[in-house]
């Protein structure tokens, strides 16, 4: 059961990406990061994401890592890919048009400090990591479980300094005084 709850997620969560991907093809961008190593990164997180999960939930061939947790960290993982979906959902609709899946802006681009960005600089990025928990306790294999969680810290350590910098750059004091007030996943009143 708990497989067929992931894979509801997933489907969720392309679901809550789909209008925002359309949107965006048709920005016009003036400054692009793409480098080898976010080409890198995005592949990474497609098999760590997707693919390795989707062999484990249709196919046996990972079964032989497979190991038991009770029902209890099952149901916890339901209630992470919960808000992990609703926080996916309300930074895109945060971000709107100035979200894009790497590491780019547009013609236009407004930094938006409101909404989730409000506490936190990279709640897309928290979603992600909390649906990576999700996971390892909704898919009980060493491999497909931990796949996506290790892919998302991997992801997370590389491009948000990136990122940032790339930030910085456009909006300079603006995004300084932003980052002074916010946390990066965390909100800064809860460790400051
Ligand atoms: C995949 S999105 C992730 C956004 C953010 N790091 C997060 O975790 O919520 C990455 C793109 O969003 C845009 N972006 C990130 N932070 C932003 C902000 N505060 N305001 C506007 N655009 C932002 C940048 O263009 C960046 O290339």
């Amino acid at each position: 059961m708990f497989k067929i709850i992931y894979f509801t997620g997933l489907v969720t969560m392309s679901i809550i990406r789909a209008p925002f991907s359309r949107q965006t093809k048709t920005n016009q961008i003036v400054d692009s990061r793409k480098t080898i190593l976010e080409i890198f990164l995005l592949s990474l997180m497609s098999v760590g994401m997707l693919v390795i999960p989707l062999i484990y939930v249709f196919t046996p061939l990972l079964s032989f890592a497979d190991y038991q947790l009770p029902s209890w960290a099952g149901w916890i993982g339901v209630v992470f890919s919960v808000v992990a979906l609703w926080l996916f959902w309300r930074s895109h609709a945060d971000l709107g048009r100035n979200w894009s899946p790497t590491l780019e802006l547009r013609k236009g681009h407004q930094l938006i400090t409101s909404g989730v960005y409000k506490y936190v600089r990279h709640p897309m990025y928290a979603a992600s990591l909390m649906w990576g928990v999700a996971q390892v306790l909704l898919l009980h294999n060493w491999i497909a479980g931990w796949s996506p969680f290790l892919s998302l810290m991997i992801m997370y350590f590389l491009r948000v300094p990136r990122e940032e910098q790339m930030m910085l750059d456009q909006f300079g004091e603006e995004y300084q005084s932003y980052m002074s007030r916010t946390g990066r996943i965390i909100p800064r009143r809860f460790w400051k």
